[in-house]
């Protein structure tokens, strides 16, 4: 049976006056894809820093394994959209932090890059790789340490749409393999029901829907389309069109 990684608990958060999340409630399985879709400017990356400890709540509570976060969540990584890697450091070291030194950590780090197929890159700088390859780059550098929970900010926005689905697929074997907990904010509601088992809108910064998405992948775009069109009718009009 499946266990309970997160629980978010009648969560607010206020910017000011704006009010950006209301009455958040929902729990998270160990093991889940979650996707969270919804309208520019719904709440979807403030939810997502709430739970990395980016950020704090201002009333209702997160825990994750039975404990309150509060501050940086250890046991969580981000990927953000723009890849954030330190352009004065090699592939290799901006996954150790230059702790090349340390046997475990630099194995852990080829072994990442070879899954992220980039084997022949340890040595290269940043600024020498492609959108799709730094990434990979940023991917393979989030799961250093082997996160319990990885929070993924939009992350293949950038791309063009060949590397963005090659992306996707990535990412799901590597999810598959490593069982780890994942959370999907993302525009694309397409790339929502491709890949995860569960799926939230939020709209007008509340939990407006959520579905379960358990066809097996890979997934065709027939097996999409359906539920994708189900989701485009709450995020535009609030309700499902019979
Ligand atoms: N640090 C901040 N200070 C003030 N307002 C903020 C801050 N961060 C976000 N907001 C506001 O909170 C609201 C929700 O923003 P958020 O980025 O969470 O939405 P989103 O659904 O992820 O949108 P997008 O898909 O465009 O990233 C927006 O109105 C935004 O302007």
């Amino acid at each position: 049976m499946a266990n309970t990684l997160l629980t978010i608990q009648n969560v607010n958060k206020y910017y000011g006056d704006a009010h950006v999340l209301r009455d958040i409630d929902l729990d998270i399985q160990s093991g889940e894809f979650v996707a969270l879709v919804g309208q520019s400017g719904g709440g979807k990356s403030t939810l997502l820093r709430l739970i990395a400890g980016l950020e704090e709540t201002s009333t209702g509570e997160i825990a994750q394994d039975g404990h309150t976060i509060d501050g940086l969540n250890v046991n969580s990584r981000v990927m953000f959209q723009d890849d954030r890697l330190l352009p004065w450091m090699s592939v290799q070291d901006n996954l150790t932090f230059g702790h090349t030194s340390d046997k475990a950590r630099l194995a852990e780090a080829q072994k990442l890059l070879h899954e992220v197929e980039l084997d022949d890159f340890a040595n290269a700088y940043p600024d020498s790789l492609s959108g799709g390859q730094r990434q990979r780059v940023a991917l393979a550098r989030a799961l250093m340490a082997n996160p319990q929970l990885l929070l993924l900010d939009e992350p293949l926005g950038a791309l063009d749409a060949l590397t963005r689905r090659k992306m996707q697929e990535l990412i799901l074997k590597l999810w598959q393999e490593r069982q780890m907990t994942t959370i999907l904010v993302t525009h694309d509601v397409n790339e929502a029901v491709r890949m995860a088992t569960k799926i939230y809108v939020v709209r007008d910064h509340e939990i407006a829907w959520s579905g379960t998405n358990n066809v097996a992948y890979p997934r065709a775009d027939e097996a999409i389309a359906p539920m994708a069109g189900e989701i485009m009718d709450v995020i535009l009009d609030g309700h499902v069109d019979q």
